[in-house]
């Protein structure tokens, strides 16, 4: 399992403060959501871990030791990464876009694809096809097989399932979470939506203009005990589901 540690990191693009100042220890074996509006600096702050942004200040620590002194793509080799729209390489076929890390790396396959593919929920079949020719749900299966490839411990996830109808976005979600337990992983992930993140993280951080500005388990923002923020934007789901039952009554 892998800790982060954000130690005073900001980030500005141009005149845009996109992370200010931010400092939030994540414990190992933990699923923190990190929510907020649009621009509020949450896929900035995720990519610092990766170095996919490099901070202006401060310092990001994995396990201990601080990003800045590790070989970006040694590093990214330990970090899964999952994002919207996933970005399969179309003229590969599934099972070698899952196999693309092994293949960089010169490990052997021995069956790993497969277990992978059984590992996200997809027929062995699929295996076979091109991405063109599977549901966007399926891809962004092949998309959480592919980033664990490499048995990585931590995974940072962006808008993972954002692209997906309600009911596909809600299995999936779970279908990760299952897997967060199972191999024990450490897993940050951005979304827009306040239910998926109460209904799956452990925790939930709460950005707004670069800051966090909430910080609590879900029954601490259910109750209102992480701060104004949080409060309005758990206010959304609560009311929805408060309207859907009037029109059951
Ligand atoms: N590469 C970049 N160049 C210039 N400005 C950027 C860049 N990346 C992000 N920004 C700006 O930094 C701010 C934070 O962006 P970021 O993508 O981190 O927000 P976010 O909370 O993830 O937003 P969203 O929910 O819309 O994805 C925004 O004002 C954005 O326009």
């Amino acid at each position: 399992m892998s800790g982060v540690e954000f130690q005073h990191v900001s980030k500005a693009f141009g005149a845009t403060l996109a992370v200010d100042g931010v400092s939030c220890s994540i414990a190992p074996g933990s699923f923190v959501a990190l929510v907020g509006s649009s621009g509020s600096g949450k896929s900035t702050l995720l990519k610092t871990v990766n170095r996919l942004v490099v901070p202006d200040s401060g310092r990001v620590l994995l396990d201990g030791a601080d990003v800045a002194d590790a070989e970006p793509h040694a590093l990214r080799r330990r970090i899964g990464y999952v994002f919207q729209n996933i970005g399969l390489f179309p003229h590969l076929t599934v099972a070698e876009n899952v196999a693309i890390g092994l293949r960089l790396e010169h490990r052997p396959e021995n069956g790993r694809v497969a277990e992978l593919l059984a590992l996200v929920g997809l027929p062995p079949e699929c295996a076979t096809r091109m991405p063109d020719q599977l549901s966007g749900g399926q891809q962004q299966r092949v998309g959480v097989a592919r980033a664990l490839a490499l048995g990585p411990k931590l995974m940072l996830m962006d808008e993972p399932f954002g692209a997906l109808d309600p009911v596909t976005r809600d299995a999936l979600g779970r279908a990760y979470r299952g897997l967060h337990e199972l191999l024990g992983l450490t897993t940050i992930m951005v979304t827009h939506d306040m239910a998926e993140a109460l209904l799956l993280a452990d925790r939930v951080l709460v950005m707004a203009a670069g800051r966090i500005v909430g910080d609590g388990t879900p029954a601490d923002l259910l109750a209102g005990r992480a701060g104004p923020e949080a409060a309005a934007l758990v206010d959304v789901p609560r009311t929805q589901a408060e309207r859907l039952k009037e029109l059951g009554a």
